[in-house]
């Protein structure tokens, strides 16, 4: 006779493994129908559903699942956004998050659908994800980036900068790739007197160029369009900021890395914020996981832990200090280099 297996097994997380789409879904479809902008005041679901024209019982279904998500809060028959949805989820909000969200649904999950084909047969023949190195798909980005910009990062930035001993010392910063410029903007405005270059290409920076103007009545930050494979980066730096967008340097990220060092002043510091991959790009999973579907198309561009780094050290920067920090961006290598001379001791 059999016995019984005598194990008592947490498989509690494969259910959240099946749940992550459903959340996904729901979130989606309440974006795309608008649900978060109508519930800055509380509605009952049977409200809700007349403004949208919906079907009663299954406009509750959702709006009890976006509860269960802690996107929204129930009060007897009412729901109104949470905090989180109000600053995030309506269109109205200047950290409307909606748009850059579906974006990253789409670059994450794309031919995810035909994974089994992939695994047993390799990459597809023809590219089929998104070209992330082509600026109209930058331009349109533009405007969601500037909203994830100002929802915190721009901010986080600021903190890395201003604890750098060379801070006050600062006067010119380039913003490199920055795409809506704003992270530049904020470490600008944190300082008495440093003004910032947004490089970035030439139709990101047209968009990006009214953006800034918005918040920057005088003219801190200016705008130099180019290649940063191709084009010269300005010069006379005290602090270059890189964030998120050195991937599209990796055909050949020495040379770039050269240009960003001859590009500073003696003394001047580069703060790279990207992943880094270890223990045999198995982790972080939050970047392993977020960057899968490209690697499925044998397009794995995300950086190793030290990558950076040494890169940076043979473009001829003095000294680099290298730590791991949580963000909302999950855990991100923060690479600092200096570049010899001026006051730094080097
Ligand atoms: C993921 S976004 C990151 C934007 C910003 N640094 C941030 O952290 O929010 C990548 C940026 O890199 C820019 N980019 C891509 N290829 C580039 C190139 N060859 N030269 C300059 N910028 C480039 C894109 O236009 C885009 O703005």
């Amino acid at each position: 006779m059999k016995s019984l297996p005598d194990r008592k097994i947490n498989f509690h997380s494969l259910y959240e493994i099946v749940d992550a789409p459903i959340r996904w879904h729901l979130l989606r479809t309440a974006l795309n129908m608008e649900v978060f902008g109508r519930l800055e005041t509380p509605l009952s679901a049977a409200d809700l559903s007349r403004a949208l024209g919906s079907h009663a019982g299954n406009t509750e279904v959702l709006l009890k699942g976006l509860t269960a998500m802690g996107l929204l809060r129930k009060n007897g028959d009412t729901y109104v956004n949470t905090e989180l949805a109000r600053l995030c989820l309506c269109p109205q909000s200047e950290t409307y998050l909606g748009g850059m969200l579906k974006s990253l649904s789409v670059m994450r999950t794309q031919g995810m659908e035909n994974l089994e084909q992939i695994v047993l047969n390799g990459p597809p023949a023809q590219e089929s994800g998104p070209d992330l190195e082509n600026q109209s798909l930058w331009k349109e980005a533009t405007s969601y980036l500037g909203a994830y910009q100002r929802a915190g990062v721009g901010q986080e930035a600021v903190e890395i900068a201003r604890s750098l001993p060379e801070w006050p010392g600062f006067n010119k910063m380039l913003d490199l790739g920055g795409g809506a410029g704003m992270i530049g903007l904020y470490l600008v405005l944190a300082h008495p007197k440093m003004k910032g270059v947004l490089f970035d290409l030439p139709k990101v920076c047209e968009n990006a160029l009214p953006l800034i103007r918005e918040y920057d009545s005088d003219m801190r930050m200016q705008v130099l369009a180019g290649d940063y494979n191709e084009d010269q980066l300005g010069e006379g730096y005290d602090l270059v900021w890189a964030s998120l967008n050195l991937y599209y340097a990796k055909k050949d990220l020495n040379h770039v890395m050269a240009k960003i060092h001859q590009a500073m002043n003696p003394g001047g510091v580069f703060i790279s914020y990207h992943e880094g991959l270890h223990q045999g790009r198995v982790s972080p999973a939050f970047h392993v996981l977020g960057r899968i579907a490209p690697a499925f198309r044998a397009q794995d561009f995300s950086f190793d832990q030290g990558e950076i780094a040494d890169s940076m050290l043979k473009a001829g920067f003095a000294r680099v200090h290298s730590k791991t920090i949580e963000t909302v961006n999950g855990p991100i290598d923060l690479d600092i280099a200096r570049k010899k001379g001026g006051n730094n001791g080097f």
